[in-house]
């Protein structure tokens, strides 16, 4: 049998990550909406891409979890997206009930799952998946970082004349306007983006990364898609293959970096059952600052949700 796959929200980043799941031909796809015939219509319309497309995944829509029963891995896309002028911190309260709601639905038919946080604000809804969910920590995960680390990518590769295939940078901290890109740990075919570019264009990309998804958001009046299911495809196929990938993501700390018990950025290695580990990277004072800064952020939203 192959592997399944629930992506519940069946919006623009649910119904994306669901294509590109399907396109990657590693899984069937079980999209779940409240909204009726909408995960259905989208479910088809993918199933009908594939005879030109050269895939043969089964993509299912529907309303309840029954379909997704046995899945091994449930992403969670489902809750508001911003508009412009917002915070990603302004969706808490609407986002937090949705979140710990579809998790316990989903939670109840596929017990060992790995579960792929995406709903915003990301790191807080780690938190509250982590809880609905009962799940070890190592099963639940959110993804922010591999979308964080593509957007310096491409700037850096844009900048260059590059493919952006050949340009590394690591992004810690939480998805937030305080994430900590980090221009020390980032290379063009293994030479150090700091002997490539001066600090002042290092520094308006690493600006430019943290701003990434506003930049989007102000053009489109909704936030993105396209590279967040991309972003999230890539960690589906990492846990399904086994790959131990070595990714950023939004992982549960238990001292490392210094944080204790809190959902942060940081690179894992990713393969099946989830997170296997979670890589320290060594870090300057004023990095180890600002991942403080950036996490304290996450914290302050943790603490919130107590009073919600
Ligand atoms: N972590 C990341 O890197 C990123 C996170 N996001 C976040 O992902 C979320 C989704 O964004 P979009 O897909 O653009 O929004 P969208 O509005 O296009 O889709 C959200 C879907 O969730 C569904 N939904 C709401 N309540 C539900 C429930 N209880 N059960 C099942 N489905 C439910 C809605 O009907 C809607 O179809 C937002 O919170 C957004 O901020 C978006 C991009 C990147
Ligand atoms: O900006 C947003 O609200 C959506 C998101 O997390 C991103 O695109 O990075």
């Amino acid at each position: 049998m192959r592997p399944k796959v629930t992506v519940v929200g069946a919006g623009a980043v649910g119904a994306t990550t669901a294509q590109y799941i399907a396109q990657r031909n590693i899984a069937d796809v079980v999209l779940v909406d409240i909204v009726e015939n909408l995960p259905q219509g989208k479910a088809l319309d993918l199933m009908e891409a594939g005879p030109v497309l050269g895939f043969d995944t089964a993509v299912i829509g529907a309303n309840d979890y029954e379909a997704t029963a046995g899945s091994n891995v449930i992403v969670i896309t489902s809750g508001s997206p911003r508009k412009p002028g917002m915070s990603r911190d302004d969706l808490l309260r609407v986002n937090m009930n949705i979140v710990r709601s579809v998790t316990e639905q989903a939670v109840a038919h596929s017990p060992d799952a790995v579960i792929i946080v995406v709903t915003n604000p990301l790191d807080a809804m780690c938190h509250v998946a982590l809880e609905a969910s009962g799940f070890p920590r190592e099963r639940v995960l959110g993804q922010a970082g591999v979308l964080d680390s593509a957007r310096a990518r491409a700037f850096i590769a844009m900048e260059l004349g590059v493919s952006p295939r050949d340009v590394y940078i690591a992004v810690l901290g939480g998805h937030g306007d305080t994430m900590v890109p980090l221009p020390r740990y980032s290379t063009v075919a293994g030479i150090p983006v700091t002997e490539l570019l001066p600090p002042e264009k290092i520094e308006a990309i690493v600006q430019r990364t943290r701003d990434g998804g506003g930049e989007i958001v102000k053009l489109l009046g909704t936030s993105a898609f396209y590279a967040p299911a991309a972003s999230v495809a890539e960690m589906v196929e990492a846990v399904l293959l086994d790959q131990n990938r070595i990714l950023p993501a939004s992982a549960y700390l238990t001292g490392q970096y210094g944080i204790n018990d809190l959902y942060v950025g940081v690179p894992v290695k990713l393969g099946a059952g989830g997170v296997k580990q979670i890589i320290e990277l060594k870090l300057t004072e004023d990095e180890q600052a600002a991942l403080e800064h950036s996490a304290n952020s996450v914290r302050v939203l943790v603490e919130a949700m107590k009073n919600l």
